[in-house]
């Protein structure tokens, strides 16, 4: 393969459009200029398999915001960077840490590229973020939504809110929709230990306080699920329906010689018996975003919140205590689920008489990080919105 050939693959391969349709322009007035482009940088350095094709945009990102001034080339790789699978939040955390070596003013104008990109590309807003004082700590809630039904979003043990972030525009849609950080996560890392499933129950009424919501559709997965559990036992006044994904109703063994591994293994150490549990082995194969995210939690959380999750996750007890509560109940399984099996989860929805249990073809424990499409799906049908309210006044 000679170089022009060469650079016009790379050049395919990392933005997705050949370089004639893409540098159209260029190679009508220049013809000179477009060989240097094609064959000279896509058929030179940026040819080199060293760095991969997600890394190269990144760093073309950042270094062309750094140079500043040249937005629309900034804007077109901002687009080969999504197309590379890189997330829209990777992209603005990009620009915040760009402000840190580059300054605030070339930071605020790659912010604005970044945005316009998104904005074209039609990809959701980030959700609007609160910070919340609960009885004891404070949390961070991010909310999507603005009227409709209350749903509260809870999330599984070791990473934070934003594994929901991939259905949460979806499930918007006529719904006001909060998902937010359990205590020793995310932004509620630190918070006073030891704890119990009471306790963490107690935390998410105290969210649905803080918003003045009275009853919630409650879903979790994972242990988020055995937090909605605990809400239905404790308070099921305050649960509209309750929707449970990939979850247990009783502790496992594992659970003590996972939070003593934290302990004395460190962080680490839990990256890969977690990840092989969590994900498909296609998806630790491609590494898209839902499993850097998952490595990138759990590498960063305090072993002492890890262990401590995990040990009021020992005391989870509603087995058998939500059959004959006057809520819809929804059993959401996934079929190559290693953790929380098939198995497991028709055995909860057996236990809850009335409820309906799915599976999801081919999805693993974490749900929302690798189906997004089959979750929000399922969720949207079994949820009530309010899709007509805001619709505009009929005319005349
Ligand atoms: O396997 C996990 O990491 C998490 C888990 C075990 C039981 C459950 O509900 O979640």
């Amino acid at each position: 393969m000679n170089r022009g050939e060469r650079g016009r693959r790379e050049y395919e391969g990392l933005m997705g459009r050949r370089p004639e349709e893409a540098l159209g322009e260029v190679l009508r007035t220049s013809p000179q200029m477009f060989e240097a482009v094609v064959e000279g940088a896509f058929g030179g350095a940026l040819a080199r398999p060293e760095l991969g094709r997600r890394a190269r945009e990144l760093a073309s990102v950042a270094i062309i915001a750094a140079l500043g001034g040249a937005e629309r080339r900034l804007a077109s790789h901002v687009r080969g960077a999504l197309r590379q699978g890189i997330e829209p939040s990777e992209l603005l955390a990009l620009c915040e840490h760009l402000s840190v070596y580059a300054g605030f003013p070339r930071a605020l104008d790659a912010l604005a590229v970044v945005n316009g990109v998104l904005e074209e590309q039609g990809l959701p807003k980030p959700p609007l973020m609160h910070r919340v004082a609960l009885a004891d700590h404070e949390t961070i809630v991010a909310q999507k939504g603005d009227h409709g039904p209350a749903v509260i979003l809870s999330h599984s043990l070791g990473v934070d809110w934003r594994m929901w972030e991939p259905v949460m525009e979806r499930l918007a849609n006529g719904r006001r929709v909060f998902a937010y950080d359990f205590r020793g996560h995310g932004g509620a890392a630190g918070a006073p230990r030891p704890f119990t499933m009471d306790d963490l129950a107690a935390d998410l009424l105290g969210v649905l306080d803080a918003f003045d919501v009275d009853r919630a559709h409650v879903v979790g997965l994972s242990m988020g699920g055995g937090i909605a559990q605990t809400v239905a036992v404790r308070a099921p006044e305050r649960v509209a329906s309750l929707a449970l994904l990939a979850t247990t109703d009783h502790a496992f063994d594992a659970f003590e010689g996972r939070a003593r591994s934290g302990e004395d293994d460190g962080m680490e150490a839990q990256i890969v018996p977690t990840l092989t549990r969590w994900f498909t082995p296609a998806a630790l194969a491609t590494d898209p975003w839902g499993v850097r995210y998952a490595r990138e939690r759990i590498r960063r959380l305090d072993s002492a919140d890890w262990a401590a999750a995990w040990r009021a996750f020992k005391g989870l007890d509603v087995q058998g205590r939500i059959a004959g509560k006057d809520f819809p109940t929804l059993v959401l399984a996934g079929e190559a689920d290693a953790s929380t099996t098939p198995e497991i989860m028709s055995g909860i929805a057996e236990r809850i008489p009335g409820s309906t249990y799915r599976e999801l073809p081919g999805t693993p424990h974490m749900q929302t990080l690798e189906r997004p499409d089959l979750v929000a799906a399922a969720l949207d049908d079994f949820l009530p919105a309010d899709r007509q309210s805001r619709r505009p006044p009929p005319r005349g």
